[in-house]
């Protein structure tokens, strides 16, 4: 072939084509080629474009194979310099004492407040969400929006993406990690199991892995939940208690992040804190939670479900307002030693902790219904029923003398005072109830 071309005279109008068999079997198997890698590239442009999913596509929905061409094309787009100096610019440390953090799930509830908070003490702050729709995605965006003005970039993309969390560590040598990102709620897990082992074991581990080889090593704080108490009846719920006998699986999975905290300690030597929230309520808050749909069903004149054990038994809650359980992520942080390993491998003993932060003083739901009725000056359609077996436990109650001791945790907001600023910011958010909540 090479011969040919060689042969052939430079100018290709003065070249005359000889009519052989020979040649015209030639051109035969040129064209036979030309058609095969023509069809080769042709599928393959198929796969790599119509074929992998969208990058916006929520964590929820995806599978193994999926996340893996996801991932590849995530992390293309997240190449070049524009991209970087976001990152850098969010990251960058104003405080003499500041630390580096990245917060996963940064457009979630807990994490939009933690991340402010870090900001406005000087920190540097990079946000990680994968915007899913387990609740409005608008509600997400708008709190985004919020951060992004007070300087914190959110970078899209999903914890089981350890490509894209690896690069933002090759871009950002985090000294702490804020771990929130997590498929939250109790009730959920009965109608969609995989998401919460998707996201609270799959994208646990995967944060963690990247972690463990990150050099050097950050100390991670991550958000564990009062659920791993499930049936114990000791109250109140002391960090000392058992925990193996989850009432739901999303409890069940919360509690497996604590089993693997455990194991990546050990033997990577990552620093690890787990908080047991007890149910966080407040401005911003999520929609799925009780205390936000009763307001809004509430207002709309629906009737609200109000569960009840059996006998006409309570069913309370350890209600925590998201100021103090701010304060108690940043407890956390502050006081978190530094991981002992390096290049994948432990030099020594690291820290390894787990807090209740919660209110202390539980109140039965049907007070907190009241309580809104006050603040909405509506009287709630209450319908009160049985318990369902749904995963929901009778009762939550914190003992906290432990973070109050380590971390200096200390909650002052009851719950009315916390409902009050609630119900203000739900009125303004939603312009006074003219926009309803979906
Ligand atoms: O403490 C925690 O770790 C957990 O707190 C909340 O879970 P939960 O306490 O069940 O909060 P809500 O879903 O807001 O329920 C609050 C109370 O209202 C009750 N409820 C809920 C829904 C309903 O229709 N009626 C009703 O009476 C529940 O049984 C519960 O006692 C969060 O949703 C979880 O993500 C978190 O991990």
């Amino acid at each position: 072939m090479k011969q040919h071309i060689d042969s052939a005279p430079s100018t290709p109008g003065k070249f005359k084509m000889e009519k052989s068999p020979y040649n015209r079997l030639r051109l035969h198997s040129s064209l036979a080629k030309l058609t095969f890698w023509s069809l080769f590239f042709l599928v393959l442009i198929y796969f790599f474009f119509f074929k992998s999913p969208s990058p916006s596509s929520s964590s929820s929905s995806s599978s193994l194979p999926s996340d893996l061409s996801r991932r590849s094309l995530r992390t293309s787009s997240y190449a070049g310099p524009n991209f970087e100096k976001r990152v850098r610019a969010s990251a960058k440390i104003r405080s003499r004492t500041g630390i580096s953090v990245l917060v996963t799930g940064a457009a979630g509830f807990v994490g939009t407040h933690v991340s402010a908070a870090l900001k406005r003490r000087g920190d540097g702050v990079v946000g990680l969400d994968n915007f899913n729709d387990y609740y409005d995605p608008s509600l997400k965006r708008a709190r985004q929006a919020l951060l992004e003005r007070s300087g914190v970039y959110i970078v899209e993309g999903d914890i089981n993406d350890a490509v894209l969390v690896s690069k933002l560590f090759d871009i950002v040598p985090f000294t702490h990690v804020m771990h929130l990102a997590a498929q939250a709620g109790v009730r959920y897990a009965m109608e969609n199991p995989g998401s919460y082992v998707h996201s609270n074991i799959a994208g646990l581990v995967s944060i963690l892995e990247v972690c463990k080889n990150a050099n050097p090593q950050p100390a991670i704080v991550w958000a564990s939940s009062s659920s791993v108490y499930g049936l114990n009846t000791k109250v109140p719920f002391s960090e000392k208690d058992r925990t193996d006998q989850p009432a739901s699986l999303y409890a069940a999975t919360k509690k497996a992040g604590e089993e693997f905290a455990h194991t990546y300690n050990h033997i990577y030597g990552l620093s690890l804190t787990g908080l047991r929230f007890f149910t966080v309520y407040g401005p911003w808050g999520r929609p799925d939670m009780a205390y936000f749909f009763f307001t809004r069903d509430i207002l709309k004149g629906k009737s609200i479900p109000i569960f009840e054990a059996a006998n006409h038994g309570t069913v309370a809650r350890d209600f925590t307002y998201i100021d103090d359980i701010v304060k108690g992520c940043l407890g956390a942080l502050d006081t978190a030693e530094k991981s002992t390993g390096s290049g994948g491998k432990k030099k020594g003993v690291a820290q390894l902790r787990v807090f209740n932060l919660g209110n202390t003083s539980p109140v039965p739901v049907s007070d907190l219904v009241g309580i809104l009725e006050k603040l909405l000056k509506v009287k709630a359609k209450r319908l009160v029923m049985k318990l369902p077996r749904n995963g929901d436990v009778q009762f939550t109650h914190a003992n906290i003398s432990l973070a109050e001791r380590e971390i200096g945790y200390k909650p002052s907001t009851d719950l009315q005072t916390g409902l009050k600023k609630f119900v203000q910011w739900y009125l303004s958010y939603y312009e006074n109830g003219k926009k309803a909540a979906q």
